[in-house]
């Protein structure tokens, strides 16, 4: 194809790819090595000569040299990036320098790639870049869901479970009571501490988190009251204790199942009386701190075992808010990665702002050991590594990938295993579950006119029916995972849960 020529292309037509480089020789191999495929070649023997080609019609791909006579390889991808910044460009070097993949990745390439070119490797770098191309369209309506509010409240979730923590936060703000927060690690139980802090009367006042577990116990004492100077060796000053710091306010005490027994009795005290003593003062002093409490451990089996005050638990367990592990509400995922994402954009940390379908599948499948935690270190490193606006699959860290992958085989296996004539559990359609055992030979044309002869001779219209075994099967086979379920059925979240609604069924 002559240099020059209209890469204009119908999304239809095959992909264009732009050579640049300023060795014709070059070009004829590369494009020997592409024209096996199904690419459009263009061709463009300098940088200037390249950027006007991307300006009058930007291509699928740009392969282009790093080397060239004239204007630079990196200085043209600057150029070809601000012209386009999503343009996909693959950069070709004879020196694997550390600078040149170092600059190449910083200015936006996809990759590079060294000569002399291995062929097959040409090819699946183009497939590869072509690939996060047709992603980055996938996601070009992904719309944000977080609204303003949502930042400034700080705490999303859309899931049942979630939508009655925040009725719970609503209903102890009013008062003053104790409240104890349980989950697991990074579930966001700091997070329920501060949004009650916010919106209590005590707003205005200190909010003071105490992460319990990580102050040694020969020190918590003074962190928490205080102490007077020369009170033990290294008390060289009056020290104010974290109590007194927060007179007026709410203090957090986060992993309070790691509290020594003797600081545990303190704490009752201050619960009972609102006093402190400063660690070797005699002087009693008066506080009005609200006390919010957390922990991960089961407290019930810590007073069994006679190491956590049964009286203080009841003191602070007035309110219990239970936080559900994240892969227990998957509901509140996309909504989780949309804040991630927009936070850091808006942080200006990094520069994604929507995630590609694929990439949100894999996220809604995982199952999140770390809870949220995991899930906003993974967000940010995925969007550190995104070289546009659209975080895709490859993009995901590789062990997030591979648990989903696991995740999926297990699942299919387990299908085939329930296929290959595993007793059915109890199922709603006895005829229909029959059906199955006979094998392949039991075509989905059969099995339809098996369904309408069978359904026929009920009196329930036939398309309700259908409609909630399906729902019922497709449920159960995604382990009640509603995003899944409404993703597999082709109906939205909303539809999904009406549909739960009317027919009774609870996921
Ligand atoms: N519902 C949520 N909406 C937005 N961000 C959340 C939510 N839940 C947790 N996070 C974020 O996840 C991270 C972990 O939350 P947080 O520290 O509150 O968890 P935790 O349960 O107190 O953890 P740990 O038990 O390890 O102290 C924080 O950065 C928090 O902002």
């Amino acid at each position: 194809m002559p240099e020059n020529s209209a890469t204009a292309a119908s999304p239809s037509a095959p992909p264009v790819i732009l050579l640049i480089d300023d060795d014709a020789e070059v070009r004829y191999s590369l494009s020997r090595v592409l024209s096996s495929r199904n690419y459009n070649i263009v061709e463009a023997a300098s940088g200037e000569q390249g950027i006007d080609i991307v300006k009058k019609s930007p291509p699928a791909l740009v392969f282009l040299d790093v080397r060239m006579g004239g204007m630079s390889g990196i200085e043209a991808l600057q150029h070809i990036r601000s012209v386009n910044p999503q343009q996909m460009v693959i950069l070709m070097t004879a020196f694997g320098t550390a600078q040149t993949a170092i600059e190449a990745m910083k200015y936006g390439a996809f990759d590079y790639i060294m000569k002399p070119f291995d062929p097959q490797k040409v090819i699946t770098l183009a497939e590869n870049a072509l690939k996060a191309r047709a992603d980055i369209r996938a996601a070009s309506d992904y719309k944000p869901t977080i609204t303003s509010d949502d930042f400034k409240e700080g705490i999303v979730g859309s899931s049942q479970p979630m939508q009655d923590v925040f009725k719970i936060i609503g209903q102890v703000t009013a008062s003053d009571v104790t409240v104890m927060i349980t989950g697991e690690s990074g579930t966001g139980k700091e997070l329920v501490a501060r949004s009650i802090w916010k919106h209590s009367h005590r707003a205005k006042k200190p909010f003071i988190a105490v992460n319990c577990a990580a102050i040694p116990d020969n020190l918590i004492e003074s962190e928490l009251f205080g102490h007077e100077k020369g009170s033990f060796t290294g008390a060289t000053n009056q020290r104010i204790g974290k109590f007194e710091l927060c007179d007026g306010g709410t203090i957090f005490l986060d992993e309070i199942g790691d509290m020594a027994p003797a600081t545990q009795t303190k704490i009752l005290r201050v619960l009972q009386q609102g006093e402190i003593q400063r660690v070797g003062g005699g002087e009693t002093i008066k506080v009005d701190v609200r006390i919010l409490a957390a922990t991960n451990k089961d407290l019930e089996a810590m007073i069994r075992e006679k190491t956590f005050r049964e009286d203080l638990y009841y003191r602070l367990n007035v309110v219990r808010i239970r936080i559900p592990a994240l892969r227990d509400r998957p509901d509140d995922i996309p909504q989780l990665v949309d804040f991630c994402v927009q936070n850091l954009a808006r942080q200006k940390k990094t520069r994604a702002r929507k995630v590609s379908p694929e990439a949100m599948s894999v996220l809604t499948r995982h199952r999140w050991p770390g809870n949220v935690r995991e899930l906003e270190n993974t967000i940010y490193r995925s969007a550190v590594i995104a070289q546009g606006d659209t975080i895709l699959l490859k993009d995901l860290p590789q062990e997030v990938r591979d648990a989903v992958e696991k995740m999926r085989n297990a699942d299919l296996e387990a299908r085939n295993e329930t296929h290959s004539g595993a007793p059915a559990s109890e199922s709603v359609m006895p005829a229909a579950s029959a059906a199955n055992k006979s094998g392949p030979s039991f075509t989905t044309e059969r099995a339809l006119d098996f369904l309408c002869e069978t359904l026929s001779e009920s009196d329930e219209p036939i398309l309700a029916r259908l409609e909630r075994e399906m729902i019922i099967r497709v449920l159960k086979a995604e382990n009640g995972n509603t995003v899944r379920t409404s993703e597999k059925l082709g109906i939205t979240r909303a539809t999904l849960r009406k549909r739960l609604d009317e027919y009774g069924l609870k996921p």
